[in-house]
């Protein structure tokens, strides 16, 4: 760690789902991790480990290739026992009307430029869900327990901010610093009783969108630049912070060329297929 980082908050966005390896559009979507998916959590697992982090708090989404990629991490670290806080607002971005289509065949109907701005813009939404359709699911027992949650129809980057950043402002960041300055919100109840009294080390495992909304606002990303972000599977991103929570550098536990490749493979996965 850097002499004036004091806090250290590793991001890992799912392994492969068998949503991702069909090259569909997934999103809200409760898909499950492929094969090649829960070995890329058990890789991610052993590499933590082999480079020394440990943990002593995690967060999810409610969605379990996510739960289950933080499950492989914490068997490979022997850390099934951290408390690990699941909440819908580190979900992915919900896809709306794409949700279940194929990307490739999506970028042959619409173009590739149309399916980059679905995917990769920072507030042009996705097709809205209309009533009836039945992928607007409004009955699902992970959503419907909490009165405040709307599921969405659609979103955009920017809404999949607007949900995620009071989490990590007024839970995590709490959280990492150990401290309770913060008003128990009954939107975000599910958070730890307990505090060490340093900064406690935390990994966050979450979605490809959600995950370059929290990138965007700590790296402070302008929204026309955003569109090149892409975060690859599996592969840890460590952000060593200072007492403000101001990034000091961030890396990926993998040497630059495999992190270039597999941010490829995710971009071309909105290309038309030769
Ligand atoms: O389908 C999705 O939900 C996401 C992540 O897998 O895809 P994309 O990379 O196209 O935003």
């Amino acid at each position: 760690m850097s002499s004036e980082a004091k806090y250290t908050v590793v991001l890992i966005r799912h392994g492969e789902s068998e949503w991702n390896q069909k090259n569909l559009f997934c999103g809200w979507f409760d898909a499950d991790l492929s094969e090649t998916g829960l070995k890329e959590a058990q890789t991610a697992g052993k590499l933590l480990k082999e480079k020394g982090f440990t943990f002593d708090v995690a967060f999810t989404s409610v969605l379990k290739r996510a739960i289950k990629t933080l499950y492989y991490v914490q068997e490979e670290l022997d850390l099934h026992w951290i408390p690990v806080y699941r909440h819908w607002r580190l979900n992915e971005r919900h896809y709306g009307g794409l949700q279940g289509l194929n990307k490739s065949e999506t970028a042959a109907k619409y173009g590739e430029a149309q399916v980059k701005i679905w995917r990769r813009s920072y507030d042009t939404p996705p097709p809205a869900l209309e009533d009836g359709d039945e992928r607007y699911d409004t009955s699902d027992r992970k959503y419907i327990q909490y009165d405040h949650v709307v599921v969405p129809r659609c979103e955009c980057l920017k809404d999949t901010v607007d949900r995620f950043m009071p989490y990590w402002h007024d839970v995590i960041v709490p959280v990492v610093k150990a401290k309770r300055e913060y008003e128990l919100n009954t939107d975000m109840l599910n958070v730890p009783l307990t505090y060490l009294e340093s900064g406690q080390r935390v990994v966050i495992s979450a979605h490809g969108n959600s995950l370059r909304a929290l990138v965007k606002y700590l790296d402070n990303i302008p929204d026309s630049e955003i569109t090149e972000l892409n975060i690859p599977t599996a592969i840890p991103l460590v952000y060593e912070l200072d007492a403000k929570m101001k990034p000091i550098r961030h890396y990926y536990l993998a040497d630059e060329e495999t992190v270039k490749a597999a941010q490829a493979k995710v971009a071309s996965q909105g290309t038309v297929k030769k």
